[in-house]
């Protein structure tokens, strides 16, 4: 079923959000010139594949291993659920192909490597060489830090980090989007004939959308309203006073760096939900190894790939280029805020911003196939 030349690879979980943003990228850089896609439905086996990739037949059922099988390799962003069925019946019968995945399920697995290739193109390399066959996306917020801040951490000049985070609602999926956008509206609906007077009492406008936060705003998905509030919690409680998703900072910047247990870089914090729609920002405390110059530290980070764009510290250039509306639907990583904190000179401050449906998913797994087909 497959050439060297090119290979089939089967696609599933295509249409989702983070599937849609894959697609979009594999399209815009012309990448399904190098492979056969074979699409792959959980809903609608024997449907039309889709128009973008010509001569890609019918959708093939994505549970049907026997199909799935004779693939040399598989891209899924179709989510851990999927993962746990699926890849555990593959390599049960002993399937031996590339798995590329958008969930975490495989991520920590000792025998899985976590792909961000402009950090960790070594660690990916030596995998392919020795066999590995489980690449996995990294967590967003995870991936977007050290594409920023990759400079310094792959240089091993962090000794450890805090970073407090302000994730998006995108982080959620396509419904908390969209949950997010109608409580705008429907705080908005709630004062609007208040807001269209300039003499109204903005303290009666504030009593009215506290009120309907408290009691009627619809919060099925995210729990609690986000829209105007945030949320000082995101994924699992792990039972020790850390959230799930502040426990990946952890252990998956190690993994994706390869650091050995002596050089381990610590790295903690608190992860909050804020009312941004797709990019996901941090703001960190790191403790160099060493005393560097501000300007050192922006010139190893501009150095380090061509994505982190090292915003000046001013007011100006901060507000205008080091947010979620200007990170979002680009492949930058805008890193500003940088600065000597009171602390002492080994004490740095750094924000950075990325949209985490690019490289907090998609662009990722897109890179990981291209490098396994030989494309990069
Ligand atoms: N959301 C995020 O920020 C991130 C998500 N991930 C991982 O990626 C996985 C997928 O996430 P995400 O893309 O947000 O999930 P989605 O819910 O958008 O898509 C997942 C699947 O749902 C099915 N589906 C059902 N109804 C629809 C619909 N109306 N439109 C599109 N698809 C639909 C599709 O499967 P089918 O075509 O077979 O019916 C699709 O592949 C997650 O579970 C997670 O593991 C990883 C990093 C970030
Ligand atoms: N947990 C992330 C999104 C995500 O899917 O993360 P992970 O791939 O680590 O499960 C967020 O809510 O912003």
């Amino acid at each position: 079923m497959t050439t060297a030349a090119t290979p089939s690879v089967g696609l599933v979980g295509w249409r989702g959000m983070v599937g849609s943003v894959l697609m979009q990228r594999m399209q815009d850089e012309g990448d399904f010139a190098n492979l056969n896609p074979v699409f792959f439905s959980t809903s609608n086996a024997g449907g039309a594949a889709p128009s973008f990739a010509n001569g890609a037949g019918k959708l093939e059922d994505a549970f049907d291993v026997d199909t799935l099988a004779k693939l040399p390799i598989i891209v899924t962003a179709q989510g851990g659920d999927y993962t746990k069925r699926v890849h555990t019946e593959l390599r049960g019968r002993g399937w031996d192909g590339l798995w590329i995945d958008a969930a975490s399920t495989l991520r920590m697995n000792d025998d899985s490597i976590i792909v961000l290739d402009p950090i960790n193109r070594d660690v990916i390399d030596k995998g392919l060489v020795n066999g590995t066959k489980d690449f996995i996306g990294g967590n967003c917020t995870v991936s977007c830090m050290l594409m920023g801040l990759g400079g310094l951490f792959k240089n091993g000049l962090v000794e450890w980090g805090t970073s407090m985070t302000y994730q998006a609602a995108s982080g959620g999926g396509a419904r908390h989007m969209r949950e997010l956008l109608s409580q705008f509206g429907t705080l908005n609906a709630e004062v609007s004939s208040e807001l269209d007077d300039p003499a109204s009492a903005i303290l009666e406008i504030d009593r009215k959308v506290l009120a309907h936060q408290r009691t009627d705003i619809d919060a099925t998905q995210f729990g609690v309203p986000l829209a105007g509030s945030l949320i000082p919690w995101i994924d699992a409680d792990l039972g020790n006073g850390q959230s799930k998703e502040e426990w990946k900072a952890g252990v998956e910047t190690n993994k994706i760096l390869g650091t050995s247990d002596e050089n381990r870089i610590i790295m903690d914090g608190l992860c909050i939900r804020i009312g941004a729609m797709r990019s996901h920002s941090q703001a960190l405390t790191l403790k160099l190894r060493e005393d560097l110059s501000v300007a050192e530290i922006e010139k190893l980070l501009a150095d380090d790939n061509e994505w982190a764009k090292v915003i000046p510290n001013t007011k100006e250039a901060s507000m205008a280029s080091l947010t979620p509306v200007a990170a979002s639907g680009t492949l930058d990583i805008p890193v500003g805020r940088i600065r000597k904190m009171e602390m002492g000179p080994q004490y740095i401050s750094a924000f950075t911003v990325g949209d985490q449906l690019l490289w907090g998913a998609a662009e990722p797994l897109r890179r990981m196939l291209n490098i396994a087909t030989g494309n990069l």
